[in-house]
């Protein structure tokens, strides 16, 4: 556990039995990590001539299922550790990866040590914790969270110390813990500069998965000398798009003074002497060449901005005050969503109508719901009415009523119709942009009066509602074309907010957790943390009622006591699609182009449409849209 000469083996074993004796054994030849962890291994029952307790390998089938939860580490460390490989070939050496509980992954080795490392269970699938094995580099890297060499006769198990070990950990962009990356050896092949070796591969790794993790967002590429950025030693910062620090590698965290902790809890000014919107003027002023920081305590740092442009940079940069109220149960962090809640609570009760767009699925109705519970009539009905769902010839009697005889059909007690039922609430008109013309006049007639006339004949009834009208369609096109009549729209659109689509969030991981918790309240289920990349990056067509559809067929899928989504549980068209590469790209804009959005979509309906031998209806609850939208989406390419 050093990076100096090690210390003789005598000594090492002189100062083991004291421990075992339970008396002083701390001197020089033991550093503080190494005496941890030797008391560690004793205190898990083990003593170093005793045999293991238990086999621990993992079946294949367990092991097959560990590599799934691992896909992104594994797929990004394995180029590295054949380049790591290369430098140590011939040296009796194997490089090894582990995930978070110790479990070998994935080794390459010199064949003629290979033998040797597999008497002791260095191979795939067997187990290197700490509490099962003792002292080693991979079990103590994992308890420590830090980079450590055990040289022989460190190692707690006698049966250990014919071996040389060298082990770093890899941390993902949010500070999680996801693996060891180890050279072991035979303890005669040990070389000063393994340790070193060791972590800078880690660090690669760790640039890797930060960059691919953090695709979606501006990334700030920090080293105190301009030279040093795009280096392994370079420091990576992913921001959202109200500049707040939502990934980070290990060198920007110690650039920056901050912990893993503060990951996703710190504007980027509280740690550099500087706002989002002032970094991208600087950006943009310098086009291309790279900025000049500062930390606050006046350190300079050289900078590179990659990534996305924000699309959206009137956010504010502090979070906004916590409010207590339907609105902010639903808020889970993302700026676009906040700052459309924010404009919606200070209409309501004012009499204003609010209009909101938005693709299919991104929480329309959801937000409209919350602003009314947010609002002073929250105690009166929510009547939600989907424009595009009702029958043409249903809808007149549905919306206004009907007195009792008015046509055939008819309830004979008659009914007081949809706006009625409304009086004293909010009435919610989904789809509006889908609503025949001849119902747009009679509507507008009623929000100018408000007062309904029931088919029929029969008084005009006083009715008073809030109103709330969301579309996923253009409306001022729809105006310019005949189809929409404009005295309409500006009736209904007091205030207009367009919701983000589910790609264009920086959410991603507190909308999961949310749903998740929503789905489970009282099992802690959670996504495999490079599974969790993944879907982040995947351009969710049909948006948060695709993502909670899939998360719930996900669970579904598990196994009873098994508490983590990972690739198995995937239904087939998401683990397509992942595994066909058809997640977001990374393209210079946080949007795919609509032309590409919609070629996509129009596929993966298709796709679904077949899998499902033409039943739309099964296609569209797997594409976890409604009929009317698959139908809609059908019509128009898959553009809306
Ligand atoms: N904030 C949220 N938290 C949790 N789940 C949500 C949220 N918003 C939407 N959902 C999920 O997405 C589904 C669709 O939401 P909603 O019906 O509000 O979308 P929409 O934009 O009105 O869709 P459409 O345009 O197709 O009518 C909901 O049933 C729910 O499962």
């Amino acid at each position: 556990m050093r990076t100096h000469s090690p210390v003789p083996a005598p000594q090492l074993r002189q100062a083991r039995l004291k421990l075992l004796e339970g008396s002083d054994f701390t001197d020089a030849a033991v550093d503080e990590r190494l005496a941890r962890s030797w008391r560690r291994s004793l205190a898990a029952g083990l003593t170093p001539t005793g045999r293991l307790a238990i086999p621990d390998n993992l079946s294949g089938k367990e092991l097959g299922r560990a590599l799934g939860r691992n896909h992104e580490l594994l797929s990004h460390s394995r180029p590295i550790m054949e380049y790591l490989f290369e430098q140590v070939r011939h040296s009796h050496s194997m490089v090894i990866l582990a995930d978070n509980r110790g479990v070998l992954m994935h080794t390459l080795g010199d064949a003629d040590f290979l033998g040797k490392a597999e008497r002791v269970a260095l191979m795939s699938g067997a187990c290197w914790d700490e509490r099962q094995r003792g002292t080693n580099a991979i079990g103590t890297a994992l308890a420590e969270a830090a980079g450590v060499e055990i040289h022989g006769d460190e190692h707690f198990l006698e049966r250990n110390t014919f071996l040389t070990c060298a082990a770093a950990p890899i941390v993902s962009a949010t500070g999680e813990l996801l693996g060891i990356l180890d050279i072991s050896g035979d303890r005669r092949s040990r070389h000063p500069h393994t340790l070193g070796l060791v972590n800078t591969a880690a660090r690669m790794i760790e640039n890797r998965l930060v960059v691919d993790a953090c695709q979606r967002h501006l990334r700030l590429h920090l080293h105190p000398d301009p030279a040093g950025i795009g280096t392994v030693a370079e420091g990576i910062v992913a921001l959202s798009e109200d500049g707040w620090i939502v990934g980070a590698n290990r060198n920007a965290l110690q650039m920056l003074g901050l912990a893993s902790a503060d990951i996703g809890a710190t504007p980027l000014f509280r740690a550099l002497d500087t706002r989002l919107a002032d970094l991208l003027e600087q950006a943009r002023r310098r086009s291309g060449q790279g900025l000049a920081l500062r930390r606050h305590d006046g350190m300079s740092l050289y900078a590179r901005l990659d990534g996305h442009e924000p699309r959206i940079l009137s956010v504010p940069a502090t979070p906004a005050p916590k409010k207590d109220d339907a609105l902010s149960a639903l808020d889970t962090g993302d700026g676009r969503w906040r700052t459309a809640a924010d404009k919606a609570r200070r209409i309501v009760g004012k009499d204003i109508p609010l209009l909101i767009g938005g693709e299919s699925g991104v929480g329309k109705e959801m937000f409209a719901r919350a602003a009314h519970e947010s609002s002073p009539q929250r105690d009166g009905p929510f009547v939600a009415i989907n424009c595009a769902a009702l029958p043409e010839n249903l809808i007149e009697a549905e919306l206004f009523g009907y007195v009792s005889g008015a046509f055939t059909g008819a309830r004979k007690e008659g009914y007081i119709g949809r706006l009625r039922e409304a009086d004293g609430g909010t009435l919610f008109l989904d789809e509006i942009g889908d609503m025949p013309l001849t119902m747009q006049t009679r509507l507008l007639r009623v929000l100018q009066e408000r007062q309904v006339t029931p088919l029929g004949g029969g008084t005009p009834v006083k009715v008073n509602f809030a109103l709330i009208c969301a579309t996923h369609c253009d409306l001022p096109a729809a105006c310019a074309s005949g189809r929409f009549r404009s005295d309409l729209y500006y009736r209904i659109n007091g205030l207009s907010l367009n919701l983000p689509a589910l790609r264009e969030r920086s959410d991603f991981a507190a909308l999961c957790d949310k749903l998740l918790a929503e789905l489970f309240p009282d099992l802690p289920v959670d996504i495999a943390p490079g599974l969790r990349q993944r879907l982040a990056a995947y351009h969710w067509p049909g948006n948060l009622r695709q993502l909670a559809s899939v998360l719930r067929t996900a669970c579904a899928m598990l196994d009873p006591g098994d508490t983590r989504i990972d690739w198995q549980h995937l239904p087939d068209d998401i683990l397509a699609a992942l595994q066909a590469g058809t997640e977001r790209p990374s393209t210079t804009s946080t949007v795919l182009p609509a032309q590409d959005l919609a070629t996509l979509s129009l596929a993966a309906i298709q796709q679904a449409i077949v899998d499902h031998q033409g039943n739309l209806s099964a296609a569209a609850r797997q594409l976890g849209i409604s009929r009317q939208t698959l139908y809609r989406k059908l019509k128009t390419g898959a553009g809306q």
